[in-house]
């Protein structure tokens, strides 16, 4: 099924606002956070006005989200993200120190028409990272202690929608569900990429997600969807060392030790079946002591940034089109002095409808002045990837398979 006939399928999230119902929500507003402190509130800006949405129709709303994964240092308390909201919301957001415990649900039955209650951590649950069919999900901790207090469930954290987990696929099994404005605003935008069948789409492929990509843009140029492809960052690396065959000791030994061989295999086969279509860097910025510039046959070290020749090669590809996807940097932005690839390309497609994904990249945006000027901004990262790349969210499937049973 395309996209957009996915989105009329599932109901919106206005069916599921009735005044005086407690709404379970599940948003993500997972951030970049460095001791204890958010880096970056893109997400958590873009759910508020799920929130005020669900506040002005005087609903009870119960929102469960998540923060980091358990044994990472970004795996923190929501309480970090309650101040974000309130100030994004614009009103009170009561917190509770618990999933879906007694304290929990004693706040839930408590709560009034319009109040937002932001319980903990979801992934405090070891059940919430084991992923599962939706069925089974149903049958969680956390669903069969909170879906008997709710009346609906709205899915709207598009982030984490490739996750088959019970606060993602479990609710959607007993409660009729909706898909909330993030979500829907989402898989309208990439629905209507794929349907200009390609034509004037150009992808800009980066980062460091090399197998998630490497599906994307198989799929894009398999199903025409995109007419041009250029790539940097960590995969355009690979595609440089598939399509020169850069193995000397030096990049014998990168390769090796990203754990990149089957990746340049697989780049070997996409270059033989499209390679017309795939631009792949002709040089690279290093560092020796400084940026400097080397051309792809002389490369003997790890590439932290596409060359100038390949930037300018890339602008090209650019100009061809009138919408550029720009999916994960082209270099190691952490580091200014090789933001310079991914900058000036993120300004150049800017002039066009430029739709874009990935914190890192959204970071790169902001860097380059360009973030307000895209077309979109997509909250997900491999959400982002795997839905370009054309895989079914298992959140979509849940949902669908909801509609079907409450609102047939
Ligand atoms: N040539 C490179 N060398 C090292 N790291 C790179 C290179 N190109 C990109 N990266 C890294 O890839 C990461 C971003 O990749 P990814 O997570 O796929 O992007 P996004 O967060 O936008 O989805 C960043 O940490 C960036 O520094
Ligand atoms: O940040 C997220 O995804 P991303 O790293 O793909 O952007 C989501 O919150 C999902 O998190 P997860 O990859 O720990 O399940």
């Amino acid at each position: 099924m395309l996209l957009n006939e996915v989105v009329e399928k599932l109901p919106n999230m206005s069916k599921c606002l009735e005044r005086g119902k407690v709404v379970i929500i599940r948003i993500d507003i997972n951030s970049p956070i460095v001791d204890g402190k958010i880096l970056d509130d893109y997400r958590i800006r873009a759910h508020a006005q799920t929130l005020r949405l669900a506040s002005e129709a005087g609903v009870k709303s119960v929102v469960l989200a998540h923060q980091g994964r358990p044994g990472q240092d970004d795996f923190t308390s929501l309480e970090v993200h309650k101040p974000y909201l309130e100030k994004y919301v614009e009103r009170p957001i009561k917190f509770v120190d618990d999933v879906a415990g007694p304290e929990a649900r004693r706040q839930i039955r408590e709560l009034r028409d319009g109040e937002i209650l932001l319980l903990e951590n979801v992934r405090l649950l070891a059940e919430e990272v084991i992923e599962r069919v939706p069925e089974a999900q149903a049958e969680t901790y956390l669903v069969k202690k909170l879906a008997p207090l709710g009346h609906y469930f709205v899915f709207d954290g598009f982030a984490v929608a490739h996750r088959s987990q019970p606060s993602v696929v479990g609710f959607p099994m007993v409660l009729p569900s909706c898909i909330g404005p993030v979500f829907e605003r989402e898989l309208r935008a990439l629905g209507a990429v794929f349907e200009r069948r390609g034509e004037g789409v150009m992808l800009l492929a980066g980062g460091a997600k090399i197998p998630d990509t490497l599906k994307a843009v198989e799929q894009l140029l398999k199903n025409n969807f995109v007419e041009k492809v250029a790539v940097g960052g960590l995969v355009g690396f690979v595609f440089a060392v598939a399509k020169y065959g850069l193995l000397n000791d030096e990049i014998r030994r990168e390769v090796e030790r990203g754990g990149y061989l089957p990746h340049v295999e697989r780049a070997r086969q996409l270059l033989a079946k499209y390679g017309n279509k795939i631009h792949v860097p002709v040089d690279f910025a290093v560092e020796r002591g400084g940026r400097i510039d080397v051309d792809v046959y002389s490369l003997s070290q790890a590439p932290l940034d596409i060359g100038r020749s390949t930037i300018l090669l890339f602008k090209e590809v650019v100009e061809q089109g009138d919408i550029v996807i720009f999916s994960g940097p082209m270099g190691y932005i952490e580091n200014k002095v090789f933001a310079t690839g991914t900058v000036e390309l993120l300004r150049a497609a800017a002039k066009k409808r430029l739709i874009l994904g990935g914190g890192h990249t959204i970071m790169a945006a902001e860097m380059a002045g360009v973030l307000d000027r895209a077309f979109h901004v997509s909250t997900g990262g491999r959400a982002f990837i795997q839905t370009l790349g054309g895989e079914e969210m298992p959140a979509v499937k849940a949902l669908l398979m909801s509609a079907k049973k409450f609102w047939p």
